[in-house]
């Protein structure tokens, strides 16, 4: 039987808080460090290794995690949501994005059909349009090929999509998979639309409408917005659209759009890349084989995530030792910060994942919690980062626990040799310099030149960005959050926050305003 429990009612909660603290400046120190270095490492996928020897654990305190991951029930917790239970309790739905990628346990029917059947299909439809797409078989009104691909969304339909493909581009080129070029819309900012719409060729491009609901305000705003732009030159919409919803949404039966690809209600838009909602996009950027490997690696990661064994469970592992970090040791923010420029907006995408997901100050049941549940998440690729806010990472009053990911090998590959090394080898030293420095420090007698050290990082390690080893990192995430969710005992899969401003937006556009909100309205001449 499954407890959901609060985690401070958690006898290994108690105990894990008595557990000795780790001085992580002394054991990161010398050969002791050099031996936790090798030690403090577990694979993720044949490609990818978690490394947490600059976590502030010992022995100890992971046995003291072990106990309250097994206390919680997370292994079986996540069983529970893979073979089709109500996870998500606010809004009384079933979770069922690991299905996009494999099938982890039981057949889940839901709505009369089998889910996995679903996404499968989806995928299908997608892939065969896509190739008719690239082939010339799918054009504009003219015959000729449609050479950019725009996505409309915001949010879960924006973020995830955007990041993965950011993340992609360069490799699909170096590799010949590169198929169309792909932009984002997603601001209600009309510069946005403006923008883009400028930035393209609007007769040879195809616009992906997504949006799960089909009711978001800012995504059918732009869709109009674009819509105009293809009247104005002389251009049917309908021909340029297509549109990525629920069966359920008003989008889904329109004739406004060349296809309709779907995705459901058990789906986070936060947790939505591996389906329709990234499957279109990328599929079209890419070609569908390159989404395919994306969504394999995903799957391997959601297997080893299965594993009871807290230190062959790399996601399980990474939650367990943020929870330490935010309810034992107090700290409260993470920064992510990747070593490649592939993953600019990785860091944006796993603020929404997170902090929408676990941003919650009551249990699944509706009761408020007394203890802190989802960090604040931020973060930039290295080495920008280093001359940004790193100094505050390094002396300021805060304790920010660092996830830093890093790759041996470019994408690109193309390389300079400057004083005896290169760009990437520059790269590289810079992360394995920066653990250091965080976690050991130096004494200076000069107060202002002291670094105290004692500052947490883990790093993830992989040969090269690639889709499989992209769609494992994705998945390694989504896993870390969903069992943090499960410990603090939150529903990670509602996002009720978002709703009152959205309402009060309306008020203000139509008018109905008294108070403060008057005021700002007439500030800002509404
Ligand atoms: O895909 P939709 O329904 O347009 O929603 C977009 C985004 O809006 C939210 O519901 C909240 O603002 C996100 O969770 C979601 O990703």
């Amino acid at each position: 039987m499954i407890n959901w429990n609060n985690l401070d009612t958690l006898t290994s909660f108690k105990e894990l808080s008595e557990v000795e603290r780790v001085n992580l400046a002394e054991v990161m120190s010398g050969e002791n460090g050099a031996e936790r270095v090798k030690d403090y490492s577990v694979s993720m996928t044949e490609d990818l290794t978690y490394n947490y020897a600059a976590k502030a654990v010992d022995d100890k305190v992971l046995a003291a995690l072990a106990k309250l991951a097994k206390e919680a029930q997370l292994t079986e917790k996540y069983a529970a949501l893979y073979n089709g239970e109500v996870i998500n309790t606010g809004e009384k739905r079933l979770v069922l994005h690991q299905l996009t990628r494999g099938q982890l346990g039981d057949k889940v029917e839901a709505d009369g059909v089998d889910k996995r059947e679903f996404y499968v299909k989806q995928q299908q439809r997608i892939a065969d349009f896509a190739n008719k797409v690239h082939a010339g078989e799918i054009t504009n009104a003219a015959g000729e090929k449609f050479t950019t691909v725009v996505q409309i969304g915001i949010g879960g339909s924006d973020l995830g999509p955007r990041a993965m493909y950011l993340a992609l581009e360069n490799w699909a080129k170096k590799n010949g998979t590169f198929k169309m070029e792909a932009k984002f819309i997603s601001n209600v900012d009309p510069d946005d639309a403006a923008a883009v719409l400028n930035s393209i060729d609007v007769a040879h491009s195809i616009f992906v409408l997504v949006s799960k609901s089909g009711t978001t305000l800012e995504t059918l705003t732009n869709e109009s917005f674009v819509k105009d732009a293809l009247k104005n030159a002389g251009l049917d919409a309908s021909k340029h659209m297509i549109a990525v919803t629920s069966e359920t949404s008003p989008l889904a039966k329109s004739d406004d759009y060349l296809a309709a690809f779907f995705m459901d209600d058990y789906i986070g838009g936060r947790y939505s890349s591996t389906s329709a909602v990234g499957g279109a996009v990328l599929s079209l950027a890419f070609g569908p084989e390159v989404f395919a490997q994306f969504l394999a690696g995903a799957a391997k990661v959601d297997e080893v995530s299965k594993n009871e064994d807290l230190l062959k469970n790399p996601a399980m592992l990474d939650a367990m030792i943020g929870v330490y970090e935010r309810n034992v040791l107090g700290y409260p923010a993470t920064a992510v910060l990747p070593y490649s420029q592939a993953l600019s907006r990785f860091p944006a995408h796993l603020q929404q994942l997170d902090m929408e997901s676990n941003g919650k100050s009551v249990n699944r049941f509706g009761e408020p919690v007394d203890y802190p549940t989802g960090p604040v998440i931020f973060g930039e690729p290295g080495t920008n980062g280093q001359h940004s806010f790193y100094q505050l990472l390094h002396q300021g009053t805060n304790i920010i626990p660092l996830q830093f990911i890093g790759f041996k090998n470019s994408q690109i590959g193309t390389d300079v040799v400057i004083q005896d090394s290169t760009s990437q080898q520059k790269l590289c030293a810079n992360v394995a310099a920066q653990i250091v420095a965080f976690a050991c420090g130096k004494s200076d007698e000069n107060r202002n030149k002291n670094f105290e050290g004692g500052r947490p990082s883990s790093i993830i390690i992989g040969k090269e960005l690639t889709p499989e080893t992209l769609g494992a990192l994705l998945a390694h995430f989504e896993n870390k959050v969903m069992f943090q969710g499960f410990v603090w005992n939150v529903n990670s899969f509602d996002q009720e926050g978002v709703q009152l401003g959205k309402v009060l937006a309306k008020r203000v556009l139509a008018h109905e305003t008294d108070g403060a909100l008057k005021v700002y309205s007439d500030l800002l001449d509404i």
